[in-house]
């Protein structure tokens, strides 16, 4: 492994830059967190239209956040903004880029149900307050294409962590579909999924494909700076 990128062995499709680190966690961590993140107070869960999220960095997360900085050395100080986002098989995220606030290194840790993430690039955004989403994140439409600029997709298996940053974070949008079948023959990680369970394999119409059955639980985390926190206090 080079010094300089220790995750290099870990880079996935041709956009810079996309890791995918099957197994980051063991299956008693991915117990334990989930049964962390459902014990919470149920004051802690903020309802969206299509799924619900919890925004804390609980201390018992910190293990985790330490394991994701220390093994990636990408974030410039320690992560301080955890989103704990929760769907349920027939639930996704629009196409988004997430927000200004957020230093451009994000690592998500899947949990529960695999799920296909899709990329698109897109132009400019105009980042107004009306596209600004709950999570901080800005929304965006996928039909202004940037020519050479190609559409991936990448399955997020359950104790999985994906970490991208540079053009798949400024010059694309992601987000999951709203579909409990997803097709994922064309994921630049396609080869991670069929050693896995919870997926379906249509070999008649060549179809491969996750078939999502249960809830899927994600920890989205990032560093926020304190300035743009401030931002955030109504
Ligand atoms: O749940 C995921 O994997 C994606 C979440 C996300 O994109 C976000 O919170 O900004
Ligand atoms: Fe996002």
């Amino acid at each position: 492994m080079e010094a300089s990128d220790p995750l290099k062995r870990y880079k996935v499709g041709s956009v810079p830059t996309v890791y995918y680190i099957p197994d980051f966690i063991s299956d008693t961590d991915q117990t334990q967190l989930l049964n962390k993140i459902y014990t919470a107070p149920v004051s802690k869960w903020k309802s969206l239209k299509n799924r619900r999220l919890q925004d804390w960095v609980p201390s018992w997360l910190t293990k985790i956040t330490e394991k994701i900085s220390e093994e990636s050395s990408l974030f410039p100080s320690a992560i301080n903004h955890v989103l704990i986002n929760e769907y349920l098989p027939n639930q996704g995220i629009m196409p988004h880029q997430d927000g200004p606030a957020y230093y451009p290194v994000v690592a998500i840790l899947s949990l529960g149900s695999p799920v296909v993430m899709d990329f698109t690039p897109h132009a400019k955004l105009v980042g107004t307050a009306s596209n600004i989403e709950d999570t901080g994140s800005i929304e965006g439409t996928d039909d202004e294409m940037l020519p050479n600029h190609h559409p991936f997709s990448i399955a997020l298996m359950p104790r999985s962590l994906l970490i991208f940053k540079d053009l798949a974070y400024s010059e694309y949008l992601h987000g999951i579909k709203d579909c409990e079948i997803q097709p994922y023959d064309t994921a630049v990680n396609a080869t991670e999924v069929s050693r896995q369970q919870n997926v379906i394999e249509e070999h008649d119409g060549d179809l491969k494909a996750i078939h999502r059955s249960i809830t899927r639980v994600s920890l989205t985390c990032r560093v926020v700076s304190k300035v743009h926190k401030n931002l955030f206090r109504f």
